[in-house]
């Protein structure tokens, strides 16, 4: 066993927080996972990983375990992700995402945890106007999911510079794709991310794929995505964790590769994965989606060392496919 402290990774019964136990404990870090299950699954933490059930928005639950496992470094991966859910129910999102994100800086403050890395989002810049995006972008979010998260951004800031709480805030660019061993995968019963709905598509569970707007300024009309892999994204957030071991600075990280793909590039590429076609419709835009959306990756590979090891739109493809495949076996 490693002489690393524990990591706590909230939402690691969730998509990326799996992902991110996984490359924790090939990293040699001991993980405990705190999930509340509202849209994780208990299958998803290994058995020998300790899980916690329970919200992050409980401080005494919160206290017990930053105590008994000696955590020092937590990862925030808990929270609601929809951004149409997040307008309909916008006081449900800053509930889970600020006030419970708020509850957790405040016990690892008091806990004396030393790091914290966090999940954020490119949508904490709105509709950005120059490509590629940089972290000192101006952040606009249009949606109460982006603002929600911004706000938790700010609060780690602060709380960093009055009590010494070390943290990185990961802006994600579009996840996607699946463990390349089968692992872990995207289990959302309900999905709205375009490679996962693509998939579903691919094996019958879903007749056809929307095509939400072929009216746009790209190069096939189509909007312009920087789909990253869930494990180089969970492999940053072990280079984040490094980085704070060793003394780097506090700060906010794009992740995404630097270059994008259009609706119609990652249909594309669904259909050589699958080896046959998808029925596709176009319908009207969807309200919004910026026209294009890529990082710019400077930042996090200087200060960081992330090295990317699938920046490939067919292995992100193959392996999300694989892992729909994978689900539609088990369920039937
Ligand atoms: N998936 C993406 O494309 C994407 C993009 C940008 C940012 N993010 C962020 O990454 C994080 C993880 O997203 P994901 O795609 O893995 O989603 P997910 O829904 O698969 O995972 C979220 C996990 O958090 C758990 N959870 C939710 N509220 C909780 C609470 N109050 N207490 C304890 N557990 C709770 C859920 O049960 C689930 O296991 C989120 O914070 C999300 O905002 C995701
Ligand atoms: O069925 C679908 C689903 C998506 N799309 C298109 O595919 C692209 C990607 O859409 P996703 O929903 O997969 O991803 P987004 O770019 O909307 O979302 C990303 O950015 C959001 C904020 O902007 C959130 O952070 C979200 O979690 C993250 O995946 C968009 O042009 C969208 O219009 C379709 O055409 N059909």
């Amino acid at each position: 066993m490693s002489g690393h402290a524990t990591v706590l990774v909230t939402g690691g019964a969730g998509y990326i927080g799996a992902h991110a136990v996984l490359a924790l404990t090939e990293a040699g870090y001991r993980a405990v996972v705190l999930d509340d299950l509202s849209t994780g699954e208990r299958a998803a933490v290994p058995d020998d990983v300790p899980f916690v059930h329970g919200s992050v928005g409980d401080p005494d639950l919160l206290a017990d375990t930053l105590e008994r496992h000696g955590v020092g470094t937590v990862m925030h991966f808990a929270g609601s992700i929809v951004v149409p859910e997040s307008v309909e129910q916008p006081l449900a999102y800053y509930r889970n995402n600020t006030l419970n994100s708020h509850a957790l800086i405040e016990a690892c403050v008091r806990a004396g945890v030393e790091r914290f890395i966090f999940s954020s989002t490119a949508a904490v810049y709105g509709v950005p106007d120059r490509m590629p995006v940089r972290e000192d972008s101006p952040t606009e979010p249009i949606n109460p999911y982006g603002r929600s998260k911004l706000m938790t951004e700010w609060m780690l800031r602060d709380a960093a510079a009055a009590h010494g709480l070390r943290f990185a805030a990961l802006r994600y660019f579009n996840v996607a794709g699946a463990d390349p061993k089968g692992r872990a995968g995207q289990r959302s019963k309900v999905a709205t991310h375009l490679i996962k709905i693509a998939c579903e598509a691919a094996v019958g569970r879903r007749g056809e794929v929307m095509l939400f707007g072929d009216d746009y300024p790209t190069r096939d009309g189509t909007c312009v995505r920087d789909y990253v892999h869930v494990s180089d994204l969970a492999d940053a957030h072990v280079a984040a964790v490094r980085h704070l071991e060793a003394g780097g600075e506090n700060g906010v990280f794009n992740c995404g590769y630097g270059h994008g793909y259009t609706v119609r590039e990652v249909l594309d590429a669904v259909e050589r994965a699958a080896g046959k076609p998808l029925s596709v419709r176009v319908v009207g835009r969807r309200a919004g989606d910026p026209p294009e959306l890529v990082a710019a990756k400077d930042r996090i590979v200087a200060a960081l060392g992330w090295q990317p090891r699938h920046d490939d739109l067919d292995t992100i493809v193959r392996t999300a496919l694989a892992w729909e495949r994978r689900l539609a076996a088990a369920t039937g």
